[in-house]
């Protein structure tokens, strides 16, 4: 059991809920965001982000298909579906369309991604993978006839077939500042733009309370905090593992005029392991937003080493082990949840770390 909240049975804790917003939340919401603050915020304040909306909210959202020919359909789980709720309205518009049009190029068809930006002015990009070769050259014809609104990337074993582009663009607008990103077919963005403005105002919160810092920012995708983040740091040093999102990470540092900020191509484990103890040096300040499975045992070490630590979190049992890590050395400045994903058991956490004892450092 973790010294900040005794795992998710915890009788006693004294968060108080700060709602942000006045939508009501759903049977799951509520549940899941109780279980999380039990688990996590005893002896301090939580602020709870509520959903600004609850369904058609996603930018982002994979289907497996089944059937072929006219009888091509969607799948949600064992499901057949025509439209998703929780997918924008931009997705389910293209749904059908996306159906009509590969009809005839179905066979050997599992599964259509879509990535729908909010703003209008930027293309949607839906990827099509197949299980074995399809006919590229009548592919690429029917591709054609959906642009220049939508851009399809063929995918079967060894083959990648991009009309025309193989990433789109996304507008984000946080505080009073907006910024546009570049984010690759296939890799990780988040699948809720409004929520991961709230994610980004929530970090900039927190930076403007640690004080200029060097920044070491770990698993950083496409540059989507680095580049929200870096005007309020001295220098930020980004680094990640998938080759395409490092190259779209320093597209974007340049599209949005970011010059104290450089993206590194690495596993964030070796990176931490070249520096050694040296790391405790270069920065002062730490930001972590590691995919489900959390932080390998190498790169929590390093969490011990910095003041302030902020962590983004998409699976609290992953947090919890690190909380525990950090118990001894650390306190809770700040924790929010936030409901980016109504009506699933999914939601995100938000945790400043400070250490106790600055001077032990
Ligand atoms: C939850 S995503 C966060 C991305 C980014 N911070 C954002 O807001 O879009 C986790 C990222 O960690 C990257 N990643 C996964 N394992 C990694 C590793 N061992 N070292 C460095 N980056 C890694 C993934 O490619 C992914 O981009």
């Amino acid at each position: 059991m973790g010294r900040y909240g005794g795992g998710v049975l915890a009788s006693s804790f004294s968060a108080r809920r700060t709602s942000t917003t006045t939508t009501t939340t759903t049977t799951v919401s509520s549940n899941k965001i109780d279980v999380v603050l039990e688990a996590f915020s005893s002896g301090f304040e939580a602020e709870v982000m509520l959903a600004e909306e609850e369904t058609q909210y996603r930018q982002r959202c994979r289907f497996s298909v089944g059937g072929s020919g006219a009888e091509l359909h969607y799948r949600v789980g064992e499901r057949r579906v025509d439209s998703f709720e929780l997918a924008s309205p931009r997705i389910n518009a293209a749904m059908p369309r996306i159906l009509r049009t590969f009809e005839n190029l179905s066979l050997g068809l599992r599964a259509v991604h879509f990535h729908a930006p909010r703003s209008l002015d930027f293309p949607i990009l839906v990827s099509l993978v197949y299980a074995s070769p399809f006919d590229e050259a009548a592919w690429l014809d029917a591709a054609r006839t959906l642009l220049p609104e939508i851009h399809c990337v063929g995918r079967s074993k060894g083959l990648t077939l991009a009309c025309d582009r193989s990433s789109t663009l996304e507008k984000l607008f946080v505080d009073d500042r907006t910024f546009v990103l570049e984010f690759p077919e296939g890799s990780f963005c988040h699948p809720n733009a409004r929520a991961n403005e709230r994610s980004l105002e929530w970090l900039c919160a927190r930076l403007r309370d640690i004080g200029e810092c060097d920044l070491l920012e770990l698993y950083c995708g496409a540059a989507n905090h680095t580049v929200t983040l870096a005007a309020l740091c001295r220098t930020v040093v980004a680094v990640e593992v998938d080759a395409t999102l490092v190259a779209a990470a320093r597209r974007n540092l340049d599209r949005n005029g970011v010059t104290n900020a450089t993206v590194l191509a690495s596993d964030a484990s070796k990176y931490c392991a070249r520096l050694g103890a040296k790391i405790k040096n270069l920065f002062d300040a730490l930001l972590v937003d590691p995919p489900r499975r959390g932080l390998d045992p190498k790169t929590r070490r390093i969490l011990r080493h910095y003041d302030n630590v902020l962590y983004v979190s998409c699976n609290p049992a992953a947090l919890q082990t690190d909380l525990d890590f950090l118990a001894e050395t650390h306190q809770i400045r700040s924790f929010a949840v936030l409901d980016a994903f109504p009506r699933t058991p999914h939601l995100e956490c938000l945790v400043h770390f400070e250490r106790k004892d600055p001077a032990a450092s």
